[in-house]
């Protein structure tokens, strides 16, 4: 095989073009449109010449990451229509996709595993895994050929090298995407540090393959709709994870095509962070520094849509408080030789939820993208300005113009149409997300690109929650905040498929993104948590009680809710009235914030001992099982 894709020729003309004619299965006459294939390792060579086989692209081009190869291919796109110039802002572009393509699919996304309880918990007859799915291998190869062959006729495949983390960093890791979306090349540019260098760093060392294709091979039969090919009937979202292996189909959307994300850097990465001994969690990382000019790092899993970005990019209130970001989205944790957890954020990029995010609610954000960002699903003035719902008063404010002049603005919506303020139906898709680079953030940390990370002193679990859960609360141990993330529960959010506003179990803000037994997962932590590792604090917070704002709450709260600021209660300390700064806040019922109603509890912790024993079943550790104890008999004792 590899003597045979040393045949491969590069192109004398290395530009960016498609190739119409036919082309045979011979992968020694698959053209490389850009690229050195011969100065490749002999593992990405193979593993390139074996897909190409397969999938028969019309060519390969290897990525090199550059910006002019950035330009080349977004010029590209403008000229075909897939995306269009933001004008009012430098370097932005609007990408509409195909209406059905808009969000992660949790129902078409697999754990493939020889062994089915490698992927799942042993759970009750009957009871379906919510904690990530499994398909037999053989189920899968059988998927596999119902899809992959020649699925990108027609298409170039670019092989896209990137690094999560720093290149070559203590804790970083390295992927090769080879996909036949040229969307995808353009937002893993920005998501991730991808190209040359990244190859260079690999050396002969293994990787994390990663396949993808939107599985609309040409000539197209359906109708391809905003430019945006894809293949809803199929979608597939595969991971092998011994194997460390990425298998996406159908869908050109975020969390399902950008594999560096949500499929690596969670699904495949937990299962390299069990064998290695750390932790791929969907955190956010921040450094909370007090007046006294005292840095904490925190880490926070909220479900997603449930405020990670929002938190992270936090403008204080409170004089003297600063925060930075040092992530968004997901967090790499590995305890260091001093004992210490440190954390990385493997990405590289913002791919935030747009709609409810203004000067207002994040003006961090706002910052963050006003260049070099590509914007999906949004709205578009006639000025060449994104829109979507929650900017309207800041537009408003800032041309100074009244409630009609604004409801006159010419406005196309997501989906095309022509749309004004006031007109039924949404501007922007509720998922409608920004993709920005996160060194244009005004309040990145310093030590964001670290590569040993950012030492962690407290972790923080929370979630949509409208009743019953206080606002903030401490565990009582590591072992104790462990349940506390294992029982994590949220409103469904429109980042993915779910419809209403049901309260799920999103047990560590990785329901959806679990790669291996969930049961595994939580001795994993509590044997990490364990001496000589020094475990940091462990939190639940609840912004969705109520309608109070969390911007005042967060810098009061502080890190020493312990000790004689804070009480002991059935479910943890809470901090006591008057321990938490409310200056300036609107009149709040700080007795109604913080309750914590003895019905409500003992029918949640019912709740709660069913969905461990139907969900995690024989596979819950007994540490765990011995704290939910504890816990019932002190909320019966309540
Ligand atoms: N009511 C309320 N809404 C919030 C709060 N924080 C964030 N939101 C809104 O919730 C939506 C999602 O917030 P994000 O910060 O993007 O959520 P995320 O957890 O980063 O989401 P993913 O990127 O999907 O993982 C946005 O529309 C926010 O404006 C809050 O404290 N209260
Ligand atoms: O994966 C995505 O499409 C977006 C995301 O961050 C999440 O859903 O948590
Ligand atoms: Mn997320």
């Amino acid at each position: 095989m590899t003597e045979e894709c040393r045949s491969l020729k590069p192109l004398e003309n290395d530009a960016y073009q498609v190739v119409t004619e036919v082309v045979t299965h011979k992968i020694n006459h698959i053209p490389i449109y850009k690229g050195d294939f011969a100065s490749l390792s002999p593992k990405v060579q193979r593993f390139i010449a074996e897909k190409a086989e397969l999938m028969n692209p019309s060519g390969i081009y290897i990525c090199d990451g550059s910006q002019k190869e950035f330009d080349t291919i977004v010029d590209k796109l403008v000229e075909r229509g897939v995306l269009t110039p933001l004008k009012a802002y430098e370097n932005c572009y609007l990408c509409r996709t195909d209406p059905r393509d808009v969000a992660r699919v949790e129902s078409k996304t697999w754990m493939v595993t020889k062994d089915k309880y490698d992927s799942v918990c042993h759970t009750p007859e009957g009871v379906r895994p919510i904690m990530g799915q499994w398909m037999s291998e053989e189920q899968f190869g059988k998927e596999l050929d119902n899809r992959f062959p020649g699925c990108m006729a027609g298409r170039p495949m670019y092989v896209v090298p990137f690094s999560m983390g720093p290149i070559g960093g203590p804790l970083s890791k390295i992927g090769i995407e080879l996909t036949d979306s040229s969307y995808v090349v353009l937002c893993m540019k920005i998501m991730t540090r991808m190209g040359a260098k990244v190859l260079e760093a690999l050396g002969d060392q293994d990787f994390v393959r990663c396949i993808h294709s939107v599985g609309l091979p040409r000539p197209v039969r359906q109708k391809v709709i905003n430019h945006w090919p894809c293949n809803p009937e199929k979608v597939m979202i595969a991971h092998r994870p011994k194997e460390r292996e990425i298998w996406s189909f159908g869908s050109g959307y975020g969390g399902n095509s950008l594999l560096g994300k949500k499929c690596f850097a969670l699904r495949i990465a937990c299962n390299i962070g069990y064998d290695e001994g750390w932790l791929a969690e969907h955190m956010l990382i921040m450094g909370i520094t007090n007046p006294e000019g005292k840095e904490r790092f925190v880490a926070a899993a909220f479900p997603s849509a449930c405020g990670k970005t929002n938190l992270a990019m936090l403008t204080p209130t409170v004089p003297g408080w600063k925060i930075r970001v040092v992530g968004d989205d997901i967090a790499w944790m590995k305890f260091g030789e001093d004992g210490r957890l440190y954390a990385i954020n493997p990405e590289a990029g913002f791919f935030g939820v747009a709609p409810g995010t203004s000067h207002k609610t994040n003006a961090m954000a706002m910052e963050t993208f006003q260049k070099n960002s590509i914007f999906t699903n949004v709205a578009e003035t006639a000025d060449g300005e994104y829109f979507w719902e929650g900017l309207e008063k800041e537009l408003r404010q800032q041309k100074g113009w009244s409630e009609e002049q604004l409801h006159n603005l010419e406005i196309t919506n997501w989906l095309g149409d022509r749309w004004h303020v006031g007109d039924e139906g949404k501007a922007a898709h509720p998922n409608s997300r920004f993709t920005c680079p996160a060194s244009q953030c005004p309040i990145i940390h310093p030590d964001w690109e670290a590569p040993q990370g950012v030492p962690i002193d407290a972790i923080i679990f929370g979630g949509r929650r409208p009743e019953g859960v206080p606002l903030v609360f401490e565990s009582f141990s590591w072992q104790h905040g462990i349940l506390v993330g294992a029982l994590v529960k949220s409103e469904a959010t429109a980042a993915a498929e779910h419809v209403g506003k049901q309260v799920m179990h999103d047990p560590m803000a990785m329901r959806p993104f679990m790669g291996y037994n969930y049961g595994r997962y939580l001795q994993h932590w509590l044997d990490l948590g364990k001496a000589p590792h020094k475990a940091p604090k462990i939190f639940h917070v609840n912004w969705f009680r109520e309608t109070s704002d969390h911007k005042f709450l967060w810098p009061g709260f502080g890190d020493n809710i312990r000790n004689d600021i804070a009480v002991e209660t059935a479910i943890g300390y809470v901090p006591k009235r008057g321990s938490i700064n409310l200056e300036g806040l609107p009149r709040l019922d700080w007795n109604e914030l913080m309750s914590i109603p003895k019905s409500y509890w003992e029918e949640d912790i019912d709740e709660s001992k069913h969905f461990l024993e139907s969900q995690v079943g024989s596979d819950l550790p007994s540490e765990i099982q011995q704290e939910l104890d504890n816990l019932e008999k002190r909320i019966h004792a309540l």
